[in-house]
């Protein structure tokens, strides 16, 4: 009998799971609260249940974010607005024929535990609310991770604070925000978007950070991708030590703080009325409004409260995807992951893994044995990540994946492919870190891997073509020039490197 498997939420990380189930034969039923797919990605002008704002672009880059067997459209720009992020979502979902599988506006749902006898767990998942399709027992159940704004109220006098204050959860754009004075609290990802965003209109911007973090743009050597260049499994391995904090990725923040429209201030050590207080005893008065960019937290309120138990501040989650205490491994949590990478890969890949443990074609150790290596894991983690309840967990990308991978049987086997295919291996190896590369053999393959990972470097520099540049031979000799100029420029920099111990595009902010 073929399994039926209940996917919760139509984002990047369902629609995956739901064609990983449908490449393994399996039963996918897609249930989204929503009245359309793409999860985050799809932007509402109106605060839904997951957010972004106006101005988001991706910070992988388009390549580096692509699911394993779908290459984004060379023509979409590098760096992909929401809106392209949505679009090829979209066609993913069309050109697998996902849809038909996505029940959208279903309600608030609740899974329980299918039982044989008071004790005994069957295995199965059974939908509380019915709203949908009536009632439905799955044999096993792919959620998605959900997460709700955290706002740090411990700050004392926020009650007293006669401006406006919010969560960046609620940000759109800066509209209102014209000619006022701007507190952002958080140096992420989202308080360094937002507050750049606000920095175009706002009279002053005043940008409230801990710990400093570092702060990589976008753009890399020769104008390309920065991931593209810096995410390979040569130069991850020989940097491994370095990344102990997923950096900040914008472009533009750099600039903003140098022509004074940002400040960067300490944490925030107390509202009152009309002003916050910082840590080193400065006051910003007539603040009109304040932004929490402080993150997320994670919740499951639809699961059993026994398969919430957690191991420092993450899930008690085998591989970071499947409770160790079920009977049967009939559960599994797709994204709730963070790694210097773009979540799509990985949680593809959990999907990935997740079907083949229901077909019980991999077979998971025992309870306790997977509880060792949970708690090992926390500690190893703690000691080399800055973790906190916002930041639950963070892994080495391609280590993790390509544990998965293994276990799959679609990590590919670097020796062999050096004998067989050299040219192909410098790309697996040197070339940027795609996801294409989990294609190239075993359960999954996929006839256009191959060219895929060899065709990469094309559509990288497709956006790029947006005119006709002449082949004269001026142009040549100039390239020449060019390449001898970058060269030197490039030992020169390299002596400044040594002696400065500084690496390029990245700032220090603390
Ligand atoms: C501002 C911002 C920028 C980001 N940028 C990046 C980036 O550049 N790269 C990257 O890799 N990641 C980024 N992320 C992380 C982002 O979370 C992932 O890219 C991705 O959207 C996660 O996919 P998901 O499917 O797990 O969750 P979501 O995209 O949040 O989708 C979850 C879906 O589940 C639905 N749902 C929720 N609860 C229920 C329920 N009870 N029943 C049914 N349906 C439900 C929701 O309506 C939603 O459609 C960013 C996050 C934010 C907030």
């Amino acid at each position: 009998m073929v399994q039926k498997v209940a996917v919760i939420g139509a984002g990047p990380c369902g629609l995956s799971s739901v064609k990983a189930c449908l490449d393994e034969g399996l039963e996918p039923t897609c249930f989204e609260s929503s009245d359309d797919i793409g999860g985050l990605w799809r932007y509402k002008l109106v605060p839904g249940r997951t957010n972004i704002y106006q101005c988001v672009i991706i910070n992988s880059s388009k390549e580096m974010m692509a699911f394993s067997d779908f290459p984004p459209p060379a023509e979409l720009p590098n760096s992909m607005h929401h809106t392209e992020v949505l679009l090829y979502l979209r066609l993913y979902a069309q050109t697998f024929s996902l849809l038909q599988h996505i029940h959208l506006q279903v309600g608030e749902l609740i899974f329980i535990r299918g039982r044989t006898s008071m004790r005994q767990d069957s295995g199965t998942w059974r939908r509380r609310r019915q709203t949908v399709g009536g009632r439905r027992i799955f044999g096993t159940a792919l959620i998605m991770s959900f997460f709700f704004p955290f706002f740090l109220r411990s700050i004392s006098g926020i009650e007293s604070f006669k401006g406006r204050y919010f969560h960046s959860w609620e940000y759109r754009n800066a509209k209102g925000l014209e000619g006022k004075r701007v507190v952002v609290i958080g140096f992420g990802n989202c308080g360094c978007d937002i507050a750049v965003d606000i920095s175009r209109v706002a009279e002053r911007v005043y940008l409230s950070t801990r710990s400093g973090a570092w702060v990589v743009g976008r753009v890399g050597p020769g104008g390309l991708p920065f991931d593209t260049t810096w995410i390979s499994r040569l130069v991850v391995t020989l940097s491994s030590l370095f990344w102990a904090q997923i950096p900040v990725i914008n472009d533009d923040l750099p600039g903003r703080i140098i022509s004074g429209r940002i400040q960067v201030k300490p944490n925030v050590k107390e509202f009152r009325e009309t002003s916050v207080v910082f840590t080193d005893r400065s006051i910003i008065d007539e603040v009109d409004v304040v932004v929490f960019a402080t993150g997320y937290n994670y919740s499951f309120p639809f699961l059993p409260p026994d398969l919430q138990a957690k191991s420092g501040y993450r899930l008690r989650l085998y591989k970071h995807v499947i409770p160790p205490t079920l009977a049967h491994p009939t559960l599994a949590v797709v994204g709730f992951i963070h790694g210097l990478g773009a979540i799509n890969s990985m949680a593809e890949m959990q999907a990935r893994w997740s079907t083949r443990v229901f077909k019980g074609l991999i077979s998971l150790p025992a309870e306790d044995v997977m509880v060792k290596e949970i708690e090992t894991e926390t500690a190893t983690m703690n000691q080399k990540f800055v973790c906190s309840e916002r930041n639950p967990l963070q892994v080495d990308v391609i280590p993790y994946t390509d544990s998965l991978a293994e276990q799959v049987g679609a990590k590919p086997n670097i020796l062999q492919l050096l004998f067989t295919e050299p040219a192909l291996v410098l790309q697996v190896v040197l070339g940027p870190y795609t996801s294409y590369q989990y294609r190239l053999s075993g359960p999954g393959k996929w006839a256009g891997a191959r060219q895929a990972i060899f065709a990469q470097k094309q559509r990288i520099a497709r956006p790029f073509r947006t005119r006709a540049v002449s082949e004269e031979p001026g142009n040549e000799a100039s390239s020449k020039l060019s390449i001898l100029l970058a060269f030197i420029t490039g030992a020169a920099l390299l002596c400044y490197l040594i002696y400065n111990w500084h690496l390029p595009f990245f700032h220090s902010v603390e």
